[in-house]
């Protein structure tokens, strides 16, 4: 794939919050409010300790007045913390679902205009993975998880500076005492998250992709009467998620140690506390804060240990998302002329981001191109001025097609140059180039809905005077009219209610609204009946003139038609 360098299944997690940061940072204004309220929040719930402390201490001194205070006080602090949870809890959730909306029209519009070879170099479900999964764990994180985690992460810290306040002695013994514990806890965990949430993502994303095969190749799979094979597949891949899944609970599990780390802690602290005030080194109210807030830090602890883990699911799916984001260009972005060498650009006219003539010669010169390690088209160099009328002809599996995609664009060369009147087309935006030169493929790809909302899916979104007017032009009156519905008629799923002849006068028509100086058809290989045949070809025929047309042909009259054909054999020009 010359343009874009493949996905990563389990990509880096380094650095990963910085590289989202700019995704981030419109809404930056909203977060920084959330997490505000959050802290202050957070703020009052320890302030619950000490002022419960306070009020025990009135009582043993017998001092009323001080005592009603403590009472006041703790109201305040219990209702401000209320109105600060919530908030913060609704201003996150609303900085959570604009990110998830902002991503979610980056992503979409990043892979619709992402070249032809990236989508055929992925399966289907890891992008569906990525673009849909992977920003639904994102929003389910910022929006419940990351304000416990801002909460929980200041409650320990602010609880273990309350501590320090009330004795030094004991916060640092249990500092001294439970804090390399749990931090051993903690990396023990850590050691593990990032390889096993890792592989559960790409594993994930592997069965979401042969579940999407399972429903998109239905026909494929059912038709040679073997779908026990593909099951089989999906069993395998089924039990690799298991796996995957089952290691993240037992990392997940060390956490739990937490727990244990608890109750020891409450013990030694209730026996040094004893030990203390029978010294009379300490009161009472002081050991009652002590074990109040420290069974509040090892609960948030142990809260902290559970999001912990989520947080490394949300960190490994945010890897995947922002690969995919790093990956694909911005659209609208400059063509990348810095790729192209030297040899490939000396006597091009190099206008990057605008310049193609409205009429010129389509020229290719030493076009090499391959899948992986496979050549499948090797040195070929073509001319075709303007109005020229050829066929592409060679047996299947030749290079037709893929010298066809070269030659519109689809693709870009592994070496070798694309020309359409001088201009090297690599130098261009994509749009431009399919303003000049539009490839309708032997499979035309459909949408779900109607012939009218098919046809606006072309450049400059055509409305429905210029949609009846190339259907008069291509001579479809008839057949569009015979339609259920006529421009209004239902397709089905993916157009699935039309023939493969008659997907290609879709094809042919969305062409006609482009109305470009070059056309490429690839003939559909499946039997036509005669009707459908001849109605294909007086569209091509209506379409025709002013142009150049270039037919990768498989019909013996469709050949004997065209004044002269270039034939493919192994992926050079013979
Ligand atoms: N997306 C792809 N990924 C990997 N290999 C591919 C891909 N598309 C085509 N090929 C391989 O490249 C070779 C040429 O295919 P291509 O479709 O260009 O031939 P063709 O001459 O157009 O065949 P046909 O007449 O059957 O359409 C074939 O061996 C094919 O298997």
């Amino acid at each position: 794939m010359a343009e874009l360098r493949e996905l990563a299944a389990e990509p880096s997690t380094k650095r990963v919050f910085r590289r989202f940061w700019p995704y981030l940072r419109p809404h930056r204004v909203i977060v920084s409010g959330a997490v505000l309220a959050s802290l202050a929040s957070t703020a009052a719930v320890v302030a619950i300790a000490p002022v419960i402390g306070w009020g025990v201490d009135a009582v043993t001194d017998r001092d009323r007045s001080r005592l009603w205070w403590a009472v006041v006080v703790l109201v305040a602090v219990v209702v401000a913390r209320m109105l600060l949870l919530r908030q913060s809890e609704v201003l996150l959730s609303r900085a959570g679902e604009r990110t998830i909306r902002g991503l979610r029209d980056l992503v979409v519009e990043r892979l619709a205009a992402a070249p032809l070879r990236f989508l055929e170099a992925h399966r289907t479900g890891d992008l569906l993975r990525r673009s849909t999964g992977e920003i639904a764990d994102l929003t389910l994180f910022l929006r419940d998880q990351l304000p416990n985690l801002i909460g929980i992460t200041l409650t320990v810290i602010l609880t273990i500076g309350l501590l320090l306040v009330y004795s030094w002695l004991l916060t640092l013994l249990l500092v001294a005492l439970f804090l390399p514990l749990a931090a051993g806890v903690l990396l023990w965990f850590n050691a593990g998250a990032a390889g096993t949430f890792g592989r559960q993502a790409a594993s994930d994303a592997t069965m979401t992709a042969t579940f999407t095969e399972t429903l998109t190749a239905h026909e494929a799979l059912v038709a040679p009467g073997r779908p026990d094979e593909w099951v089989r597949r999906f069993r395998g891949d089924n039990d690799e998620l298991r796996a995957a899944n089952e290691r993240a609970i037992d990392t997940q599990c060390r956490l739990e140690l937490f727990a244990a780390l608890e109750g020891l802690a409450t013990a030694a602290l209730l026996l040094l506390g004893v030990w203390l005030v029978r010294g009379g080194h300490l009161g009472v109210g002081t050991v009652v804060v002590f074990v109040v807030a420290t069974r509040n830090l090892f609960e948030n602890l142990l809260a902290l240990s559970g999001l912990a883990g989520q947080a490394q699911q949300a960190r490994v799916g945010l890897a995947r998302l922002v690969d995919l984001l790093t990956v694909l260009p911005p659209v609208g972005a400059p063509p990348p002329a810095t790729t192209l060498d030297a040899s490939t650009t000396a006597d091009a006219t190099v206008v990057v981001g605008g310049g193609l003539p409205e009429r010129g010669e389509l020229a290719a010169e030493g076009l090499t191109f391959a899948y992986g390690d496979t050549d499948v088209v090797r040195d070929v160099s073509v001319a075709f001025p303007p109005g020229d009328r050829a066929g592409l002809i060679g047996v299947t599996g030749s290079g037709k097609t893929t010298l066809a995609k070269l030659l519109t664009g689809l693709y870009e060369p592994d070496s070798g140059v694309v020309r359409f009147g001088g201009v090297d087309l690599r130098t261009v935006h994509p749009a431009e180039v399919r303003a000049r030169i539009v490839l309708v493929p032997q499979q035309v790809h459909l949408i779900s809905g109607t012939l009218a909302e098919n046809l606006a899916l072309t450049p400059g979104t055509p409305d429905r005077d210029a949609m009846r007017d190339a259907v008069a032009r291509l001579g479809l009156t008839d057949w569009v009219d015979g339609l259920d519905g006529g421009l209004d008629a239902d397709l089905g799923a993916r157009g699935e209610r039309l023939s493969a002849g008659e997907r290609q006068i879709v094809g042919l028509l969305r062409a006609a609204l482009v109305d470009p100086p070059v056309l490429v058809l690839d003939e559909a290989t499946a039997d036509l009946d005669p009707q459908a045949a001849q109605r294909l070809e007086d569209a091509v025929e209506r379409l025709r003139p002013g142009r150049t047309l270039l037919v990768i042909a498989h019909r013996p009259t469709t050949i004997e038609r065209l004044p002269r054909t270039v034939r493919v054999e192994a992926g050079r020009l013979s």
